[in-house]
């Protein structure tokens, strides 16, 4: 198969886009696909695959896949890569509209020209805080808010917070000595996470600035995970280290994302996407 595609990122992030206005995939292809695409050797190189499709109820739709095949409901990098995309590309006219994910739909906000968008805005809706609907076992009904988390020999304090997709945020004094690779690995399979579970580490900087580090479930260590850095405001805000309202900035390592949490609201995404190539993808699929 000769499969058209652009690569782009949101703060060195990134996924191999495939237009479906413009293209058509099988179903059962997807995962393999990922798999394939995402591979540095045998593939391009990314942390996963987005699909943007027509979408009866947004203006466009978008699917993610992580690097290990598995479908996510939400990608917060990839939102603000389809949002450029879909302006750049002309499948959107105005420069505000909404985009369908799997978990719901959200809008977005362009800025900067047709011939290049450089920054966006992304309204990410509401957190989920209800455990049974991260999803993590335990009394239903409740918040997850530092909650002691045995995680081996260590007892750790995680906060849990839903962005559609799954994060357990867990709070350190420097997060240079976060345990991202002995723990991360451990906690996104955690059975507690009945769907697996993305896990972020974070140091208070200030209340309105922290550093962030990030174990994707379904793609290991990443440079910047925008429903985390949501995620990881929301579980400050939640533990009194930062405000309502006000923009705090995340320091992810592949650059800085802004975000704000209205009180019984809306979590506010604003960050750069940037294209890096296109091409044709060979793909000798075997079904
Ligand atoms: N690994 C995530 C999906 C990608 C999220 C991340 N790349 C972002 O920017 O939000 C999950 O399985 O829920």
């Amino acid at each position: 198969m000769e499969i058209p595609f652009v690569k782009l990122h949101g703060l060195k992030n990134s996924y191999i886009f495939i237009n479906l206005f413009q293209f058509q995939l099988e179903e059962e292809m997807l995962a393999p696909l990922a798999i394939a695409v995402a591979d540095r050797d045998t593939g391009i190189g990314s942390d996963g695959l987005i699909l943007i499709h027509p979408s009866e109820t947004c203006d466009v739709g978008m699917r993610v896949f992580n690097l290990d095949g598995s479908e996510a409901m939400n990608c917060g990098n990839g939102l603000r890569c389809v949002a450029k995309y879909a302006y750049e590309n002309d499948l959107v006219e105005r420069d505000t509209f909404t985009i369908q994910t799997k978990a719901g739909q959200v809008e977005a906000k362009v800025h900067g020209s047709k011939a290049h968008v450089h920054e966006v805005t992304v309204d990410m809706g509401a957190p989920i805080l209800q455990r049974e609907l991260i999803p993590m076992l335990g009394e239903a009904g409740q918040e997850v808010v530092d909650e002691v988390f045995e995680a081996g020999e260590e007892q750790l304090h995680v906060t849990a917070v839903s962005m559609g997709n799954p994060h357990a945020v867990f709070f350190v004094d420097n997060i240079d000595e976060a345990p991202l690779y002995t723990q991360g690995p451990v906690i996104t399979k955690d059975l507690r996470f009945p769907e697996g579970v993305n896990v972020e580490f974070i140091e208070m900087v200030s209340n309105k600035e922290m550093h962030f580090r990030v174990w994707e479930r379904g793609s290991g260590v990443t440079q910047a995970c925008g429903t985390g850095a949501c995620a990881a405001v929301v579980a400050a805000i939640q533990n009194g280290k930062a405000p309502y309202g006000e923009e705090v900035t995340v320091h992810l390592s592949g650059g800085d994302l802004f975000i704000r949490w209205e009180k019984d609201g809306s979590v506010w995404m604003r960050g750069a996407a940037e294209k890096t190539v296109s091409g044709t993808f060979y793909w000798e699929h075997s079904a």
